[in-house]
């Protein structure tokens, strides 16, 4: 006499798929041809649940949180209910760094590279050095030029920024030889972890572990600087990691630097160069926005000494400006979307996700459903004046305790370049409405090619 117990459980509506592969082609389909928001409208409409729905993605079982709710539902409840979790290459390749670990330590880790990066922090100080690094760029890079590839030039861009403002390297050899390395190790983030020779994991991690190499040289390099006052704190991230503690005087292991440096290069260059580049893009298609960010622009130059550079006060005035780039944002989320974990069984909207589940959470479904944003196709930077969007409704960011850490780098590092390319270019298209595909990140297919016209303005 066997006797089953069997307790039901009342799983969110949804399939899980094929075995293994789940529904992870679906969403890459939508993702590469350009409508990433695609993935999640249609299985709403299918299941009939406007909250949540069950699927497989990646090898693992995931319930999809939709809309502003599942927004602050998950937000709301880090370290509570959920966790951040991120698939396995991911782990494998990171290592311990912020957002490889959970709890206490990740807070106190984000508390410690914040104590840079944070708003207060960071604006105040690194607008010049961010100017410096932008107008040297367009000398090196745009002026002169008839035609621009948008998307490579910005690539390089966005990594010399990072490697100036996180470990003051200038020389073009050394950040070259890094960037090379770079290259390999973002191809295999986003593959399936097979660690065998010849697959982009396996090269992925290889390059992972020079680039580690690389960083520590340098890090103990500048601690010697710093020893013999040949270096500065408050030069870059490095000098300020090393040298700060917290209250009970505490400090990051070099290996934590190295780590998290590893990371904030990684999540700071393509998300900005996509920013930038679809900003472009924007501006190249919308001639009347071009002309007002252009006016604002002038209105802070003409306001300044000749060559003078950018201070925060002069980020703060960038109003309409940073509305246009947030409705680039909403338009073409840069992050589509992120994980987190059920730290325990979650009971929500009548449904039960179990324990261990991983759940995701997705910016480009909620910024292009006509329920969050009236008119939601058109592009309309106006939407963001005033008290802008109702809460949870624009999340490029994300929200709650892992919200983006590199937001205030982000807004100075795209309003600095805005402020540089608007002043000295108008630009074509060469490709009107160039397709985008989403890899896993928006980039035009072809790079976005544009026709320069320089102007003066001074
Ligand atoms: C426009 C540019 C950017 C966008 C749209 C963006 C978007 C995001 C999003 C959506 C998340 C949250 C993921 C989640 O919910 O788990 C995130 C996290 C993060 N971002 Fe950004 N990001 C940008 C630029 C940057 C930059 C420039 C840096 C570094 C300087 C950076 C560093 C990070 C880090 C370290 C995290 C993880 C935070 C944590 O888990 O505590 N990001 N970003």
């Amino acid at each position: 006499n066997l006797k089953s117990v069997t307790t039901k459980i009342n799983l969110p509506p949804g399939s899980f798929g094929w075995p293994f592969l789940g529904e992870t082609l679906a969403l890459l389909r939508a993702n590469w041809e350009g409508v990433p928001e695609r993935f999640v409208r249609e299985r709403i409409a299918k299941h009939g649940s406007s909250l949540v729905f069950k699927t497989s993605l990646l090898g693992d079982r995931m319930a999809v949180l939709c809309g502003p709710a599942g927004n602050k539902f998950l937000f709301g409840n880090e370290n509570k209910l959920v966790a951040v979790w991120w698939p396995t290459p991911v782990r494998k390749l990171f290592g311990r760094c912020l957002i490889t670990i959970r709890g206490d330590e990740a807070k106190w880790m984000r508390k410690m590279l914040l104590s840079y990066l944070g708003p207060d922090a960071f604006a105040t100080h690194y607008a010049a050095t961010m100017d410096v690094v932008t107008r040297r760029h367009i000398d090196v890079h745009w002026r002169g030029k008839e035609e621009v590839k948008v998307f490579e030039t910005v690539k390089l861009y966005a990594f010399e920024l990072a490697c100036r403002l996180f470990m003051s390297l200038e020389e073009p050899d050394h950040i070259a030889k890094l960037g090379s390395l770079f290259n390999i190790f973002l191809k295999g983030v986003v593959e399936l972890p097979i660690e065998f020779p010849g697959t982009r994991f396996f090269s992925a991690k290889k390059a992972a572990a020079a680039i580690r190499v690389e960083l520590m040289m340098i890090i103990k390099a500048r601690r010697v600087e710093l020893e013999e006052g040949k270096a500065s704190a408050s030069q870059d991230l490095l000098s300020h990691l090393l040298t700060s503690s917290d209250e009970n005087g505490r400090y990051l292991t070099e290996k934590d630097i190295a780590n998290n440096i590893l990371l904030l290069l990684f999540a700071g260059h393509d998300t900005s160069t996509v920013s930038i580049t679809l900003l472009i893009k924007s501006l190249g298609e919308h001639p009347d926005v071009y002309d007002k960010v252009l006016k604002e622009q002038l209105e802070i130059r003409k306001a300044k000494e000749a060559g003078e550079l950018l201070k925060w006060e002069d980020i703060q005035k960038m109003r309409y400006s940073w509305n246009v780039v947030c409705e680039v944002m909403r338009v073409n989320p840069p992050v589509v979307g992120a994980f987190r974990e059920a730290l325990v069984d979650i009971e929500y909207g009548g449904y039960t996700i179990p324990k261990g589940w991983k759940l995701y959470w997705n910016a480009a479904s909620t910024h292009k459903d006509k329920a969050n944003f009236e008119d939601v196709t058109r592009f309309d930077p106006s939407r963001f004046e005033g008290a802008g969007p109702t809460p949870f409704t624009f999340v490029p960011f994300g929200g709650g305790p892992r919200m983006c850490l590199g937001k205030e780098f982000a807004r100075l590092e795209v309003l600095a370049f805005l402020h540089n390319i608007v002043t000295n270019f108008k630009w074509d298209l060469l490709i009107p409405d160039e397709k985008l595909e989403y890899d896993p990140m928006a980039t035009p297919v072809k790079g976005l090619p544009v026709r320069l016209h320089p102007h003066r303005v001074d």
